[in-house]
């Protein structure tokens, strides 16, 4: 009895302990005089998504609305202090005017050491990652888009086949077809390889790519109690996906050394990196390219040798996988519900895309996508509206006062801008409820102050590969609209809702479409 007693007694003083902590914690955006979103105990302000009920994409947009119309304000992931940004100016302060202070994601704290994917361009930090984004810059030039181009088309014109064998009126997972697509042309651009998903479903690639965005409750675990980060590693790392593409890449590589083979794709780019480390470039957009980042970066570059081991080459294109399939196709299938929506769109849509094929003797070229400017304007309005990653953050790397506040940032403090929080504020879209490709329009652009479009990103550490990512989005739109409409298909759950557990925005039960042959 006696002892009952003592547990209950320790228990609730463990609890009072507890309950003052989170107190103290939580009382500190008010103390420093910084509007907040009020916590709830334990959780912070990601209850929602602790219980898988809630992105943390959409939590963090929620919170932007609420923190109208301050320029900054406070939230807590779990027992972590975030600033969020909401003042345009503030977001180019912190993405390009003090880059330096900002220079790394958040990601860069997670990545192992030891573990030879995490030197990837996402993870790495500080001079490292400076050099390797210049040695990196080159391979992502519109040079180097028109030279993978046709790789990027045969994708989509299987895709095109692939479509023509579906019955009339059948409906279609959009999501299913458009990753099928994105996988190919990533495994195709990235690893040099033919996987043939669109014809073989099950192809290993799309597995791992399946495995790859496999969530788990241990992400969430692993920013609401990081200091047992070590433990949730044992769990994270999936050793079987990164085994298998350490062999693809350094299988390929050899194989190409050996027989001397030349595709232009991404992985032959990284293998010229490695054989000539400090290669002179003669394209002259990389040139440009590389001095805009250096003179973004502040100047305080200091050229260091990288060595492009096949590890790190393998590195870099397990992060084109990740960040490259799951995004782009995304993006094409919420494009595509949305034309599914707005017949009139489409019908707009499908009649630029084969007055262009049309004028260019039927032939898809590089030439004829950058004719092709609704398309465009239909992109921007998707990644508008569905903008896949719902917002980027960065460390601070030394203290900051925040410019017209009394507010000093300390070192280590995360701060994160809610993408799409920007993208559905009616200060700066008409209608941001409606899909309303005239919101980008020439007129409308020049109207709207910089950074209320940031879909990549903003800054020297902006997506790098957003030219190859429209490319290769231009080109599938194409292939699927050319002669195929597409429609609400009755088992689509509207209105739409976003799937949780899944870092990139899924939307629950998937994107069912009625697809149409058209003469
Ligand atoms: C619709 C497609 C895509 C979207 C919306 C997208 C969006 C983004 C965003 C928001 C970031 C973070 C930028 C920042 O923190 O400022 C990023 C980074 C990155 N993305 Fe993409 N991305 C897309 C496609 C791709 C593709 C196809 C690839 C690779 C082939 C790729 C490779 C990367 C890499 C390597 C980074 C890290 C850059 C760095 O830290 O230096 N992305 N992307």
């Amino acid at each position: 009895m006696e002892t009952i007693a003592l547990l209950i007694c320790a228990i609730a003083l463990l609890l009072v302990y507890f309950y003052h902590r989170f107190k103290r914690l939580y009382s500190y955006f008010d103390h420093h005089g910084i509007p907040y979103v009020k916590p709830i105990l334990v959780f912070g302000n990601t209850m929602e998504w602790c219980l898988m009920k809630k992105s943390l994409s959409m939590i963090l947009a929620d919170i932007y609305e609420k923190l109208e119309p301050h320029r900054f304000g406070g939230l807590f992931i779990g027992r972590r202090k975030v600033i969020i940004v909401r003042d345009t100016e503030l977001i180019r302060s912190i993405l390009v005017k003090d880059f330096s202070s900002f220079q790394d994601h958040v990601t860069a704290e997670d990545a192992s050491k030891e573990d030879v994917l995490d030197r990837n361009l996402l993870s790495l930090r500080g001079e490292e990652w400076k050099n390797l984004r210049i040695k990196l810059t080159g391979t992502f030039t519109s040079g180097k888009m028109k030279l993978m181009f046709p790789l990027v088309r045969d994708c989509g014109a299987k895709m095109h086949s692939v479509l023509g064998n579906i019955s009339q009126d059948e409906d279609i997972l959009a999501k299913e077809i458009c990753a099928r697509y994105t996988t190919d042309v990533i495994g195709c651009c990235a690893f040099g390889l033919d996987i043939d998903s669109l014809n073989d479903p099950n192809s290993v690639f799309r597995q791992m790519g399946k495995r790859i965005f496999a969530f788990n409750i241990i992400n969430v675990l692993r920013v609401m109690l990081p200091k047992l980060e070590f433990f949730f590693d044992l769990f994270h790392n999936d050793k079987a996906v990164k085994q298998f593409f350490l062999d693809l890449v350094k299988k390929t590589v050899k194989h190409r050394e050996e027989h001397n083979i030349f595709r232009g794709d991404f992985l032959d780019l990284l293998i010229n990196l490695k054989h000539d480390n400090d290669q002179k470039s003669n394209d002259r957009q990389a040139e440009e390219d590389v001095q805009k980042f250096i003179s973004q970066v502040g100047g305080k570059y200091t050229k260091t040798h990288i060595e492009m081991t096949d590890e790190l080459i393998t590195a870099q294109c397990f992060l084109f996988f990740a960040a490259g399939f799951g995004t782009s196709s995304s993006t094409m299938s919420y494009m595509l519900l949305e034309l599914a929506q707005n017949q009139h769109i489409q019908d707009k849509l499908r009649a630029e895309i084969v007055t262009v094929l049309e004028n260019n003797n039927n032939e898809l070229t590089y030439e004829a996508i950058k004719q092709m400017k609704y398309l465009d304007m239909v992109i921007n309005e998707t990644l508008r509206k569905f903008p896949v990653g719902g917002h980027i953050d960065r460390v601070c790397s030394v203290p900051y006062q925040i410019p017209n506040s009394k507010f000093t940032i300390p070192e280590g403090f995360h701060l994160t801008i809610s993408i799409r929080g920007i993208h559905y504020d009616p200060k700066y879209y008409e209608r941001p409820l409606e899909f309303y490709p005239e919101h980008f329009t020439e007129q409308a652009k020049a109207q709207r102050p910089h950074y209320t479009f940031m879909p990549f990103g903003g800054g020297p550490r902006v997506c790098i590969a957003e030219r190859f990512a429209r490319m290769e989005i231009k080109v599938g739109a194409v292939y699927l609209l050319k002669n195929m409409s597409y429609h609400v298909s009755p088992k689509m759950k509207l209105p739409v809702e976003h799937a949780p557990e899944i870092a990139l925005f899924e939307v629950k039960g998937g994107i069912w479409l009625r697809c149409k042959k058209l003469q």
